[in-house]
């Protein structure tokens, strides 16, 4: 009888093109996601050694990082950077024949939101893009990870990809999660338990009770964050809530194809028996919503928490590390979660920007107002994600409490259009990463999830959103 095989060892099998003795092997890839940031030396390099794009229909190409949020951007984009950047794409994209949503097409919006929005992202593929998020598309039961600029090159010159095989992590979230604990809570609540290196050299798969409840956009808010653990890639194996999900997108096969798809994608479940190489495991029961207190995903506590004590820890240089995230955040140990107070709010990315999202922070928005202290913002992940808002009322109801409603594109996750903090302003933010600066310079970022972002919009400060009004 064959050897037990995890999800991942069977996405890995189907791929494998060749295998060497030291290990390095050559992967398939099926889908490859192109965005503005990581490509234009990739396009070069083609381009200069007289090469091709070997499979256009398998790539895909959206600008997000660099866009402006404000509506006017289809006037053209007033940061020479950004338009340049964004230009290179159109160009690169035009001259190697690769479908391309620009910022006047309502289907662009952040690469990890597109994808699996129209399709192209489906269970048992290999999916990379080179933005550290591509563990996002793992959601749907796919292999999916970030590379290089110099692999972008290589995977749009032959559709390979060099890979070693990682060890199998299996996370497991037993029991229900409570009412108002999410996604997000539950992946910020795995980083803080395993750290930002507890995953290094291993794919995680997501499994347990918790795990299986969650909505697609949970599924994939959790597989977003799960390199900030460290993790090669993370996955989830596809169910009847996948299915249905994928079931007439644009890209999504049809028919009879559409049939044998899914009787392939139901074998794709770790077999009875099949061994990982670590198990962690934890009960959602116990989870509270969780906010962020330091630079590092991994400094998490729960909103009824306090500013904790780096001179708790015993290693020296942690300690020192901590200490070091306190000053930079201007917190001190002991002060109690719900007394900070902040002066932004983001409600975006690829790791809360979908529609489920934005529903949540729509109903804790409704009918209140943004506290007189706080810029709060909205910024859908794409343009579908918006247009879906706007039928359901959600962008009048956040205007109507005071949030800025803008068009979609990574924004202030990392800074990198108009989208900042100013310096020492703290921000809650549905993103996830809280490095230093990355919201701008020395800017304060607390992560939390859509819901408790909004709250925090209302009241100035946190809260915590189990117990709110
Ligand atoms: C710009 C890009 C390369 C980067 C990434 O790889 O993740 C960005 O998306 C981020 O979130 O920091
Ligand atoms: S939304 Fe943030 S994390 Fe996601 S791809 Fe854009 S910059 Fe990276």
């Amino acid at each position: 009888m064959s050897k037990a095989r995890t999800i991942y060892d069977k996405i890995w099998d189907d791929h494998l093109v060749d295998s060497q003795d030291d290990g390095t092997c050559l992967i398939y890839i099926d889908r490859h996601l192109v965005h503005e940031v990581t490509s234009p030396q990739a396009f070069e390099g083609l381009r200069l050694a007289g090469r091709t794009v070997h499979a256009p229909a398998k790539t895909l190409a959206v600008v997000d990082h660099n866009v402006p949020t404000t509506p006017d951007r289809v006037n053209g984009i007033k940061n020479e950077e950004s338009r340049i950047q964004v230009a290179a794409l159109a160009q690169n994209a035009l001259d190697f024949g690769v479908e391309y949503y620009s910022e006047k097409d309502k289907r662009q919006g952040i690469v990890h939101i597109v994808g699996p929005e129209q399709g192209f992202t489906l269970p048992g593929m290999t999916i990379v893009c080179g933005d550290s998020h591509t563990s996002t598309h793992g959601a749907f039961g796919a292999l999916a990870h970030g590379i290089g600029t110099s692999e972008v090159e290589h995977v749009l010159a032959t559709q390979t990809l060099i890979q070693s095989k990682a060890k199998n992590m299996l996370v497991r979230v037993d029991g229900k999660a409570p009412e108002g604990v999410t996604a997000k809570d539950i992946i910020l609540a795995i980083i803080g338990e395993i750290g930002t290196a507890g995953g290094t050299g291993h794919v995680i798969e997501f499994a347990g009770e918790a795990i299986r409840d969650l909505s697609m956009e949970g599924r994939m808010t959790v597989c977003n964050m799960t390199i900030e653990g460290g993790a090669r890639a993370g996955l989830i194996a596809p169910d009847e809530k996948t299915f249905a999900y994928i079931k007439e997108r644009p890209r999504a096969p049809k028919g009879e194809a559409w049939d044998r798809a899914v009787e392939y994608w139901k074998s794709l479940t770790t077999d009875e028996g099949a061994e990982y190489d670590r198990v962690v495991t934890l009960d959602a029961a116990n989870l509270p919503p969780i906010v962020s207190w330091g630079s590092s995903p991994e400094d998490v506590i729960a909103v009824t928490g306090e500013v904790p004590n780096p001179d708790d820890i015993a290693d020296e240089t942690k300690r020192a590390s901590k200490w070091r995230a306190l000053k930079y955040m201007g917190l001190t140990p002991g002060t109690k979660i719900t007394d900070i107070e902040i002066d932004r709010v983001f409600i975006g990315s690829c790791t809360n920007g979908r529609i489920e999202d934005l529903r949540a922070a729509a109903a804790v928005a409704k009918g209140r107002k943004v506290a007189d202290r706080v810029n709060a913002m909205v910024v859908p992940g794409s343009g579908l994600v918006k247009e879906q808002a706007e039928a359901e009322g959600l962008d009048k109801i956040f205007l109507e409490a005071g949030f800025e409603w803008r068009e979609p594109g990574c924004s202030m996750c990392l800074a990198m259009n108009d989208d900042r903090l100013k310096p020492e302003e703290r921000c809650a933010s549905t993103s996830n990463r809280n490095f230093e600066g990355r919201q701008g310079y020395k800017g304060r970022t607390h992560l939390v999830s859509p819901a408790m972002a909004a709250a925090a919009a209302i009241e100035g400060r946190f809260v915590d959103i189990r117990d709110w009004k």
